[in-house]
């Protein structure tokens, strides 16, 4: 991949939980914070999504009773306090910040409107874009995409807590192997459950490329944003 000018950089919320069961663990919030302000050191623009899955996800809620819609609209607030929480830790370290939310709750958010975003952007503020697409049956990799595509990210920037994209899912198959380079249509035909195929699907159409890396070891980010070759990158 070239140089970085502007990414949509996507965060596991699960990843949020740091060695917690549930919630927010304040010390992985700060290595993020700090992290992502390094980052704006180096010039470059930076959309956020955030996901929810420390806090809520619809398809858990669905298998305990809970209306499925009901359940998403639960998972969709639940991106929105992790997205204040990262918001107000990296006011912390003085970087500005503005929360644009996909459902109107002002004065949490602001409404999202791609102009906003982008006029933060080029302001060098980090945007960071809440509350998914809005729409239930969605997730935050979809947000993500989605995102990317209308703030004309470079790229999308999935941060996990696994180092790239293998044969099979490395946390439940310790054989599997790792792809240092992968196109879209191979993450669908092997069934790679890396992020879901609405997400990749979109990417691929619109040439959104992917790196999906480790964003759970300190340094890792600004490494990939000054070129260096980790994770695993997804294009056509
Ligand atoms: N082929 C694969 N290669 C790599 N990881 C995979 C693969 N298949 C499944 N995974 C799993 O995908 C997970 C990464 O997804 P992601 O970061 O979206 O996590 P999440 O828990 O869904 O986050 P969120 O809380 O934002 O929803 C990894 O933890 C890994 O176990
Ligand atoms: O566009 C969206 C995005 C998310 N949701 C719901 O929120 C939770 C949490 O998001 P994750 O991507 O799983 O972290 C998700 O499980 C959905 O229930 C949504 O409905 N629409």
């Amino acid at each position: 991949m070239g140089k970085f000018k502007r990414v949509l950089l996507k965060l596991s919320g699960e990843s949020l939980m740091g060695n917690q069961q549930y919630g927010i663990d304040r010390e992985r919030l700060t290595d993020y914070a700090n992290e992502i302000k390094e980052a704006v050191g180096l010039g470059i623009e930076i959309g956020i999504v955030i996901g929810g899955g420390n806090i809520f996800r619809g398809l858990s809620g669905a298998a305990n009773g809970f209306d499925r819609v009901k359940g998403d609209q639960m998972g969709m607030l639940a991106t929105v306090i992790n997205s204040l929480a990262l918001s107000s830790a990296l006011q912390a370290t003085g970087v500005k910040t503005r929360v644009l939310t996909a459902i109107r709750m002002e004065p949490v958010g602001e409404f999202y409107a791609k102009e906003k975003a982008i006029e933060s952007l080029e302001k060098g503020e980090v945007v960071i874009l809440s509350a998914g697409t809005g729409n239930p049956y969605f997730t935050t990799d979809t947000g993500s995409s989605l995102r990317g595509i209308e703030i004309e990210a470079d790229a999308m920037l999935k941060g996990t807590r696994v180092d790239g994209i293998y044969s099979a899912d490395p946390e439940k198959d310790p054989t599997a192997t790792k792809f240092d380079e992968i196109t879209y249509d191979e993450v669908y035909n092997r069934g790679l459950k890396i992020m879901d195929l609405t997400a990749t699907t979109m990417c691929k159409e619109n040439n959104l490329p992917i790196v999906v890396f480790d964003m759970d070891t300190p340094g890792n980010l600004l490494k990939l944003l000054k070129g260096e070759k980790i994770g695993t990158l997804v294009h056509n």
